[in-house]
């Protein structure tokens, strides 16, 4: 049997006993302070209206989330049961972003993490980490002639859906480019992923393909769209056809979501926003000030083994997996940029805040 942490003990345990423990305990009241900083002081709302609209975003209860859907490290369990994540990704311009989400998954907990990407990337991918799958398979334009395209094309398609059924979640798009035929051959997977039901995290590149493409996740409920500020208002243009509206940016998230047909979207930001269309969360927990890039590869792999365990059938049936992922990875990378910046301050890297994820998932669910 399958054994949480446990999803209502937070609120009462984290107010309660914040007047029961004697303040000396440095590490006890740190603690206290996170947790009553990670509710908020206790959840509360926002209230953003315009002349159209009312929309209420709801500081999301993130730790408690974190507790209810992360697994115990039950002796019972096999390889595979934590999570077994696909990153699709990588080409010769970036090889650092699907590296990011891959690892950061396995940091996280997943047991099994893969990356898909071109034949350039593949071998510099691998000697960041002998942790990683890594599969070179993606071709870009540059390297298959006009006529072979439809046989590569399909060799492409092919190689990464024997292997679709195995995977918890994909993450499409951290480091991948935008070579139009790579782009193809990434569209053909995205349904090939729909058509196995798999959720899907749509990141990077991943929204320049969507965006232009919308019904490649146009009512897809287990898809993920995690768009930074440029990607937002690209989506905004595109599905919206006005430009980002702040004085209303709950209401403006939630049709978004809604208009994509209820897929789940993740502005981040100096808050990050979440909507499924019918709800609004928010999670502002303190993060860091430095804005190294790589950041939100950490956040698309974090999301993807959080929203699988968010599946789980001990978790309650009763709220959106794939927000619960999302808020649970937004708190998380949060916690972690903000610890790895109390120590390496000006010069905190992505690897640093990767780094500080086990820390700051133990601290919030201990492994034993
Ligand atoms: N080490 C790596 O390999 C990395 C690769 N990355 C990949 O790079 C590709 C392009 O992603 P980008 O995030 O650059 O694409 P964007 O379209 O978000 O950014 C393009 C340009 O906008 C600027 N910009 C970014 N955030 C801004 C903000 N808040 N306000 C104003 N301007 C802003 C950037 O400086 C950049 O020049 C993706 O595939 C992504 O995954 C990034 O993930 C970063 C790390
Ligand atoms: N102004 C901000 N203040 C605090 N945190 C922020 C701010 N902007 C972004 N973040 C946090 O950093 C994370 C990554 O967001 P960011 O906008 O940097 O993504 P990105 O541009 O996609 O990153 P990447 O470089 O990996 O592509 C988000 O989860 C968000 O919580
Ligand atoms: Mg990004």
């Amino acid at each position: 049997m399958l054994v949480n942490h446990g999803m209502n003990q937070l609120t009462s345990l984290s107010i309660a006993r914040s007047y029961s423990f004697a303040p000396s305990t440095a590490a006890v009241l740190r603690r206290q302070s996170f947790l009553i900083r990670a509710l908020g002081g206790g959840s509360h709302s926002k209230f953003h209206s315009t002349a159209g609209s009312t929309m209420q975003e709801t500081e999301a209860d993130a730790v408690s989330i974190l507790r209810g859907i992360t697994p115990t490290l039950d002796p019972n369990r096999h390889k595979g049961q934590a999570g077994k994540i696909a990153v699709i990704g990588g080409c010769r311009e970036y090889t650092g972003a699907p590296y990011f989400a891959a690892i950061s998954a396995l940091k996280i907990g997943a047991d099994l993490s893969h990356v898909f990407c071109t034949k350039d990337a593949a071998p510099v991918i691998k000697s960041y980490s002998p942790e990683l799958i890594v599969h070179p398979v993606l071709e870009e334009s540059y390297s298959v002639r006009e006529e072979e395209r439809k046989q590569v094309s399909a060799k492409v398609v092919a190689e990464v859906d024997k292997w679709m059924e195995r995977f918890d979640c994909l993450v499409v798009g951290p480091g991948l480019g935008r070579d139009p035929f790579l782009l193809d051959c990434v569209s053909e997977i995205i349904k090939q992923g729909r058509h196995s039901n798999v959720p899907i995290v749509v990141d990077g590149d991943g929204l320049f393909l969507v965006t232009n493409s919308l019904d490649l996740v146009h009512g897809y409920p287990l898809a993920v769209l995690t768009p930074n500020v440029n990607e937002y208002k690209r989506l905004v243009q595109k599905v919206l056809k006005c430009e980002v509206d702040d004085a209303d940016a709950p209401g403006q998230l939630a049709s978004l979501a809604k208009q994509i047909g209820g897929v789940t979207i993740l502005r981040k930001g100096r808050s990050d926003l979440i909507s499924d269309g019918d709800i609004v969360n928010s999670v502002s927990i303190y993060g860091s000030p430095r804005r190294c890039g790589g950041q939100g590869d950490i956040l698309s792999g974090s999301v993807a083994v959080f929203l699988s365990w968010a599946r789980q059938p001990f978790v309650a049936a009763d709220r959106n997996p794939t927000v619960l992922g999302c808020i649970a990875g937004s708190a998380l990378l949060r916690k972690a940029a903000s610890l790895a910046f109390e120590t390496r301050k000006r010069s905190t890297l992505t690897t640093d805040i990767i780094e500080c994820l086990g820390r700051s998932l133990e601290d919030i669910c201990p492994a034993c």
